[in-house]
């Protein structure tokens, strides 16, 4: 793998990347007449968008489909995202439905009675983990959901998405992140799982579905997320997984999920979400260069201090190598080994460290593609011309979030004015990145399942 990556010339591709962001400061730096357009977050129409999208599902939530523990997730995730939660007959109205989906042999299904799947089980936990309270975190039967996550196990080490169904990267971080936001991950579960995923990495640098597939920003979130929460993202190739995200970022300022393929709002978290995982795996990133890291990375902006060169670039004189400019120095006595951890205590360790490295894409080019181009009237859309729907609306606001928090230093603080697009109070919460729960949430949920 070390002797792999050697002959790539990583110094040269870092340059190139380097290149690649002051093309984008040249290119995304506001002209003047800027100022008059509208980068107001629709954050009240939003809401009653959201709200009234829940009350239609409910009381009984009985329409006819296999998605909807994932409209639960979605609405709710993104009302907490801005900041707002529902009231009380509606919390406990999509408990009670939660509840019905839930297996008696363990996992949740699409919708009352049907067969448990992966996908929505992820969908309902990180749903009761958003609602919160002891009433939805007791709802869970923890018992039977480990013994459902156990027989989709499949021998290659990875998942399956339900009984007898497929094996790929997205089973992987549903089973995986579950388990370990419920603190039920234990080695069995994690058994040959990254490698699994790591037969998923290819050519390109990303991570794919299954073995010999293509690259993609959804099944990168997933499969870098699950690599991370069994402590073993030192196995794939990150400098790799950079370079195809850096690149993944278009000339209309959004994401887009695979190499040609057009912009989506949705890819605002998929690879956002890559993005902010990335920034706290500075040490692995080094070792894996080999390179010396002797400058501090500096997350003001012009707009913070005068102390940026006449290319809009904070710098750090002398720097020798174009990853020293974005990465925090090694600290005297600083392990790049992980250390031995607990696997249900990753998570949170995670968010606890520090955030060591300078965003990775262009975080105002991408808020400016959210507002003027995803945001509609209420609700998120993929792209001008398409309709807005629950999902846009949930991944377009996490993608908003991360680029809020993109150039803080720790999880939760409060970000500089010059780092969010428009005026301040488009300020969302910020979010876990490995499970996209809303973070002070995940916090309540962390302390409930350590204690039981
Ligand atoms: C947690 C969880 C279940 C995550 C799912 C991750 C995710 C979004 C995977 C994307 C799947 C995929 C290949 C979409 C391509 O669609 P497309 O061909 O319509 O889109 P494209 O042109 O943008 O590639
Ligand atoms: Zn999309």
């Amino acid at each position: 793998m070390a002797d792999m990556r050697a002959t790539k010339s990583q110094e040269e591709q870092w340059m190139v990347q380097n290149q690649v962001f002051r093309i984008y400061d040249l290119v995304y730096r506001l002209p003047p007449h800027a100022q008059s357009v509208n980068f107001e977050l629709r954050r009240e129409n939003h809401i009653e968008y959201l709200t009234k999208s829940l009350k239609q599902l409910g009381p009984s939530f009985s329409v006819l489909d296999a998605n909807r523990p994932w409209l639960c997730y979605w609405i709710m995730h993104s009302i907490a995202l801005l900041g707002d939660c529902v009231d009380d007959e509606l919390e406990n109205d999509t408990i009670d439905f939660l509840q019905r989906c839930q297996d008696p042999n363990g996992g949740y299904g699409g919708g009352p009675g049907q067969m448990p799947h992966l996908a929505t089980t992820y969908a309902a936990i990180n749903t009761l983990i958003t609602v919160g309270g002891h009433r939805s975190l007791s709802s869970i039967n923890r018992k039977k959901l480990y013994a459902f996550l156990l027989r989709m196990k499949d021998s290659s080490g990875g998942f399956r998405m339900h009984d007898g169904g497929e094996v790929d990267v997205r089973a992987c971080y549903t089973a995986i992140s579950v388990a370990s936001v419920l603190n039920i991950l234990d080695e069995r579960l994690i058994q040959n799982v990254g490698d699994y995923i790591v037969s998923c990495q290819t050519y390109e640098g990303g991570i794919a579905g299954e073995p010999g597939s293509e690259a993609h920003g959804g099944y990168t979130f997933c499969g870098l997320a699950a690599m991370v929460l069994i402590n073993e993202v030192n196995r794939l190739d990150l400098p790799g997984l950079i370079n195809w995200l850096v690149f993944r970022q278009g000339v209309e300022c959004g994401f887009q999920g695979r190499t040609n393929k057009l912009v989506d709002g949705c890819y605002s978290f998929w690879q956002g979400g890559v993005a902010a995982i990335v920034q706290r795996l500075h040490l692995m990133v080094n070792e894996q260069l080999g390179l010396p890291n002797t400058f501090k990375y500096d997350c003001k902006t012009e707009s913070d201090d005068d102390s940026s060169n006449s290319d809009g670039e904070s710098y750090s004189e002398g720097a020798s190598s174009p990853l020293n400019d974005i990465c925090e120095p090694i600290q005297e006595g600083q392990s790049n080994a992980s250390p031995p951890t607990e696997s249900n205590n990753i998570g949170y360790n995670f968010i606890k460290g520090p955030i060591g490295m300078r965003p990775i894409f262009n975080s105002m080019a991408l808020q400016q593609y959210i507002l003027l181009c995803s945001q509609e009237e209420a609700g998120f859309r993929d792209k001008p011309g398409k309709r807005r729907d629950h999902y846009h609306t949930c991944y377009v606001l996490s993608g908003l979030s991360v680029c809020h928090y993109s150039n803080t230093k720790e999880a939760d603080s409060p970000p500089l004015p010059g780092h969010v697009m428009g005026p301040y109070s488009n300020l969302l919460e910020p979010v876990h990145p490995l499970y996209n729960i809303v973070l002070d949430r995940y916090h309540d949920a962390y302390k409930f399942f350590a204690r039981s």
